[in-house]
């Protein structure tokens, strides 16, 4: 078996600010890689560059043996649709608003290729069930949602294409402790049933326990710990990561 990302020395500069440095790693398929670290970290630059929403400095990013950096732009937008999925915090980001919650996962089978009308509504309305959205719902905009069904939606518009690799971004930040709850075991269920493998940002340590296999502690843009979540989480051996662990920092 090969890993399905692979990440070497990826670096990310804004002029003279770092944004990641010499980040290394593998992401093997069905695994959960959590990225912890307090605010300005370098997190979202990272998440960002091996989604190729930003363009990275230096370092490769191998995707099933391909190298994304070397990618044409159709290429890397074709497996943004395809085989990659991402989960934005603010679901405004992910969704379309001025479209019905149906047309919002059933237009992401369309840009794979779906033309059959009855087949789309079917598994839209399977979608919106497996995210506890009621199908009554399914001709709503999202901004008749709450933010919770927002987020749920906006899982189901990522999710209903089966991709392989989901980039998701704090996707429990915005919303109420009892919401974030029940989203997060919502999570879990889909990532397991479905077998992804994710790389997920959060500040949550509880978020990274709950979902994370393994865990990537960054400070000022650098990997200063990866692990193990439990090992990480447990027996924190760089000092930075025991402050974290020990909620001394605010993340
Ligand atoms: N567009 C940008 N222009 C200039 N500097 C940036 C930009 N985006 C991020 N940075 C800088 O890069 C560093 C890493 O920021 P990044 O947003 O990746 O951290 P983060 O860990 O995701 O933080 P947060 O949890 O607050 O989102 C910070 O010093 C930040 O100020």
């Amino acid at each position: 078996m090969s890993p399905l990302l692979r990440v070497e020395s990826l670096g990310k500069s804004y002029g003279a600010r770092l944004g990641c440095a010499e980040v290394s790693f593998d992401l093997w398929p069905g695994e959960v890689l959590g990225i912890v670290g307090e605010s300005g970290s370098g997190k979202s630059t990272l998440l960002g560059c091996l989604a190729g929403h930003l363009a990275a400095d230096s370092g490769r990013i191998l995707y099933r043996g391909r190298d994304t950096r070397a990618m044409s732009e159709p290429e890397r937008r074709m497996l943004a649709r395809t085989e990659w999925a991402f989960v934005h915090q603010n679901p405004r980001d992910g969704l379309r608003m001025g479209v019905s919650a149906g047309g919002n996962v059933g237009e992401r089978l369309m840009a794979v290729g779906a033309r059959n009308y009855g087949q789309i509504r079917a598994a839209a309305t399977d979608w919106l069930g497996r995210v506890e959205i009621a199908a009554t719902r399914i001709d709503d905009r999202p901004r008749q949602f709450s933010g919770g069904m927002q987020q749920r939606l906006q899982i189901a518009r990522n999710l209903v294409t089966g991709p392989r690799l989901v980039f998701m971004d704090e996707p429990t930040g915005g919303l109420d402790v009892s919401v974030q709850a029940r989203l997060l075991d919502l999570l879990r269920g889909l990532v397991r049933d479905m077998g992804l493998s994710v790389v997920i940002v959060t500040h949550d340590l509880a978020v990274a326990r709950l979902l994370a296999d393994r865990l990537m502690v960054m400070k000022d843009g650098h990997v200063i710990e990866q692990g193990l979540t439990d090992q990480v989480l447990d027996d924190p051996q760089a000092a930075y990561t025991q402050l974290l662990v020990s909620s001394v920092l605010q993340v």
